[in-house]
């Protein structure tokens, strides 16, 4: 996309033509540029996030081509109506706004992507059940207290719950055949369980024994120091990496769920979690130390795209030894099943959150969807099989970059991935077997 603030006044001299995307982000508008429509025959995809506008014009549908919209950070008090005349748009992105209505009416027929997170929705229309290709549903940081049933939306695979009033999990969520990837945090029904103490081995720090250094990098969910690690007087400082979380709503949930699942999921080798925290005077948690990963770690895969929606965007032409995948999804299954044990579900098992070091570790990372499983078994059994299917979907990728798919572990892999892919949720096997099924990280 162009800059947006050079963007605006080329579009106003009509230097634009033929653009397939512009970028009106923070621009001040308070209604649509008519110059948009000039655009009409060829626009797909329109950025007006950070603006001031609170409706769209009834002519939007004359952008015909009209593929993606974002209008997050706007003061729109409901989703717009006019979307839903909108034959093309599949992608609807409206975060942070003030929105509490959404209509039927304002839901394009082809969605298959809407974001709404942090908003003040309430309730969501009986008609979002038909749109058969929705596949991403983003509703953190909303007043939900239930939703639609979604149980024969066929596409359905990502679905954010987080930081709303549900005090029940929707019981068709357990029997959705496609569903892989739930964050369900920062719920009242959850809620009690996310403040359960942390695993007895995680030690308390006070401030003064850490000592931060350079910036590592940001997330969505906090910024991470290189740090120093004052342990005891007579051993030297060793080096770390230490994470502060924000306070602001992320598309998966709240920071400090977060926080709560980095340190219950402590306690495996394959899982970057919280190794320590350190506590102001009141006991609060103040930051976490997490073990320090060098630069040889990175992700298995990219985020989605726009495009592949749910689906992780994988380095073209990548092809991987046998042994090396297999050490990736033995490693990664014995991970997943340690989180179950404790109580947890990852919520967003995918490639982009596992980070492989080319050799022999792979990492599973990003706590930011996870979710405290609840007591009740038979609910807690049917989440956890949902998560196996988005571990299904990870061998599915991984298989088709095997370097020889002819190798005899591909077709035990395969039969691996039927059994996770299966429709009917309960007859999926649950992650101990799956680890056992892979055995240790360092067998072949
Ligand atoms: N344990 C670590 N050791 C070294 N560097 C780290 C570590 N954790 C994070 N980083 C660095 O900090 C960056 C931000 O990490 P973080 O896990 O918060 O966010 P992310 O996974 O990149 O994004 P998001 O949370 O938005 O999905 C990483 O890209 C990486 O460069």
């Amino acid at each position: 996309m162009i800059k947006p603030e050079s963007t605006l006044a080329a579009l106003r001299r009509g230097d634009l033509a033929g653009a397939r995307r512009l970028d009106l982000r923070g621009c001040g508008l308070e209604q649509l540029p008519e110059e948009v429509f000039a655009l009409a025959d060829t626009l797909e995809e329109l950025d007006l996030g950070d603006n001031r506008l609170s409706a769209l014009p009834a002519e939007l549908p004359r952008l015909h081509r009209l593929r993606v919209i974002f209008g997050s950070g706007n003061p729109f008090t409901a989703l717009p109506e006019v979307l839903g005349a909108c034959g093309q748009l599949s992608m609807v992105g409206f975060r942070g706004c003030r929105i509490d209505t959404v209509s039927g009416a304002a839901l394009p027929p082809a969605l298959r992507w809407l974001i709404l997170t942090d908003n003040r929705i309430a309730q969501l229309p009986d008609t979002l059940a038909e749109r058969p290709y929705l596949e991403k549903l983003m509703l953190a940081g909303n007043r939900l207290a239930a939703l639609p049933d979604l149980s024969a939306s066929p596409h359905l695979a990502l679905l954010r719950l987080a930081a709303n009033r549900f005090s029940t999990v929707p019981d068709w969520l357990v029997r959705h055949p496609g569903l892989a990837w739930l964050a369900l945090s920062g719920n009242p029904f959850i809620h009690r369980l996310v403040h359960r103490p942390s695993s007895p081995d995680i030690a308390t720090l006070s401030p003064c024994q850490i000592e931060e250094d350079q910036l590592l990098g940001e997330g969505a969910s906090g910024l991470i120091h290189r740090a120093w690690l004052h342990e005891h007087a007579t051993i030297p400082a060793r080096p770390v990496a230490l994470k502060r979380f924000k306070a602001a709503m992320t598309s998966d949930g709240l920071p400090d769920c977060e926080q709560a699942a980095c340190l219950a999921a402590a306690g495996h080798a394959s899982i970057v979690a919280a190794e320590a925290r350190v506590a102001d005077a009141q006991g609060r948690t103040e930051a976490l130390v997490l073990p320090l990963l060098g630069p040889e770690f990175r992700p298995l895969a990219g985020p989605p795209s726009l495009a592949s929606c749910s689906r992780d965007v994988y380095v073209d032409g990548l092809a991987m030894p046998v042994d090396k995948l297999w050490i990736i999804l033995s490693s990664i299954a014995s991970a997943v099943a340690h989180l179950h044990r404790v109580g947890l579900m990852h919520g967003d098992l995918y490639a982009h959150n596992i980070l492989w070091n080319g050799e022999d570790r792979a990492l599973l990372s990003d706590f930011g969807a996870a979710s405290f499983l609840p007591e009740e078994a038979g609910l807690r059994a049917g989440l956890e099989r949902l998560e196996v299917r988005a571990f299904g979907l990870l061998v599915e990728e991984l298989l088709q970059r095997a370097d020889d798919p002819t190798d005899a572990r591909c077709t035990r892999l395969a039969a691996l991935r039927e059994d996770c892919l299966q429709p009917e949720v309960a007859r999926r096997p649950a992650f101990g077997e799956i680890s056992a099924r892979l055995g240790p990280a360092s067998a072949r």
